[in-house]
């Protein structure tokens, strides 16, 4: 298969673990005889600093004509610590988001039996940890209006569901509950909120489509409390974008990382994967980030083009480095290995143990692929 990828790194530690993600991707390139173009483009903070736009027109037009996008990560300490920019960051991958469409945000959450131990709950609260959060991306809060009184003394931002919004999303996590334990939980806040109702007469109306779906509701701050008590009891969540965002998170925790996290985010033309971490600014250049999630997002974009046997060889090899530890302090505070170690022993063993040239940030996209 040829498949043509926008690289965005981004900020932070976007670079380093973007790039080990694109060595393992050249590994299955290799190894099962794909071609795979690779074009990197800016995108966030170093979009900004280059450009002062945090999605160049360049940027978004390579996304909308590659096949896929990568997505490492973006933000600064600069913006984060300034709300008075009027700049963001955060405003490209928004921007980006909306106008790729993405409106389905995937996040599988599952526990690595040999990371059981180093989750903080007890083993037998998280050991059948297997579900996955279908956050909508495009609505909600998130793009709903914004104000900001003249004094600067008040402020809103406008949550905003139309029913279009929560059907198109809500179709596609049934779908995906038929296909696992059928079970969806819509995590929303119905009691307080008039979109949450819309949420929960939509959604319920569509489960009459799937009847061998169970469909239960929980209010998102029990949710909160459900993941921490008992993760096994859920299968497909589904939610709005903030509440989306939070539980994300907070559900990495259960397997021991967010470096572990990865994500993929669909529409009806285009699809982007990345780990759901941010830029990490603490560990820029020290060579400590966990690639896994960004390595993992790989594979979830092999799976979206049906590359199953690829997606699974990058599965087992990141099995693998956990297994025999080569893991980034994240995962082992002693670990004496590094993000390029981790990346390059995952792409070893996806080109079946032979030994297989890394990339680092300097020379992401300069490998044996075409670059466009
Ligand atoms: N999709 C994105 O690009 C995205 C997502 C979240 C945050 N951000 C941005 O990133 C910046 C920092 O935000 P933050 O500190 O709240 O979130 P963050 O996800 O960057 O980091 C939070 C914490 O998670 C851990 N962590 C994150 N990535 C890791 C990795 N790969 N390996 C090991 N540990 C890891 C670290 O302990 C870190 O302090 C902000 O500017 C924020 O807006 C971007
Ligand atoms: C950086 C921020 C806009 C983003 C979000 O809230 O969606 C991030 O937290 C994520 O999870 O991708
Ligand atoms: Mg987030």
């Amino acid at each position: 298969m040829k498949l043509k990828i926008a690289l965005l790194p981004g900020d932070g530690i976007g670079p380093e673990v973007t790039a080990q993600a694109v060595s393992c991707l050249q590994a299955v390139e290799e190894t099962f005889g794909h071609e795979f173009i690779f074009a990197s483009a800016s995108v966030g903070a170093v979009a900004i600093a280059e450009t002062g736009d945090p999605l160049p027109e360049d940027t978004l037009a390579l996304c909308k004509r590659s096949d896929a996008v990568l997505f490492g990560a973006i933000g600064d300490p600069k913006f984060d610590n300034n709300p008075d920019s009027k700049v963001r960051p955060e405003q490209g991958l928004l921007k980006l988001r909306k106008e790729l469409g993405l409106f389905s945000n995937i996040r599988p959450v599952k526990v690595f039996p040999t990371l059981i131990g180093n989750s903080p709950l007890r083993r037998e609260i998280v050991e059948h940890t297997d579900f996955v959060i279908y956050r909508e991306l495009t609505g909600g809060i998130y793009f709903g209006e914004k104000t900001l009184s003249p004094d600067g003394t008040s402020a809103s931002d406008l949550c905003l569901y139309t029913e279009d919004e929560i059907s198109r999303i809500a179709h596609l996590a049934f779908k995906a509950a038929k296909n696992r334990r059928k079970k969806l939980t819509l995590v929303d806040k119905a009691n307080v909120l008039e979109s949450s109702r819309l949420w929960r007469r939509v959604v319920t109306k569509i489960a009459e489509s799937y009847p061998e779906v169970a469909l239960n509701t929980l209010f998102v701050d029990n949710a909160a409390m459900q993941l921490i008590l008992n993760p096994g009891q859920f299968d497909v969540i589904l939610t709005e974008n903030m509440f989306g965002d939070i539980l994300s998170d907070e559900g990495s925790v259960i397997g021991g990382s967010i470096g572990l996290l990865p994500s993929a985010s669909v529409g009806e033309r285009y699809s982007m994967f990345e780990p759901i971490h941010g830029s990490y600014p603490q560990a820029t250049g020290k060579n400590i980030a966990n690639p896994l999630a960004s390595i993992l997002s790989a594979a979830m974009l092999l799976e979206h083009f049906g590359l199953r046997e690829e997606a699974d060889a990058v599965s087992k090899a990141v099995d693998r480095s956990l297994r025999e530890g080569i893991v980034t302090p994240d995962l082992d505070p002693k670990s004496k290995y590094g993000t390029d170690d981790v990346g390059h022993f995952v792409a070893t063993h996806i080109a079946d143990g032979e030994d297989y040239r890394g990339l680092n940030k300097e020379n992401i996209g300069l490998g044996k692929s075409t670059i466009i």
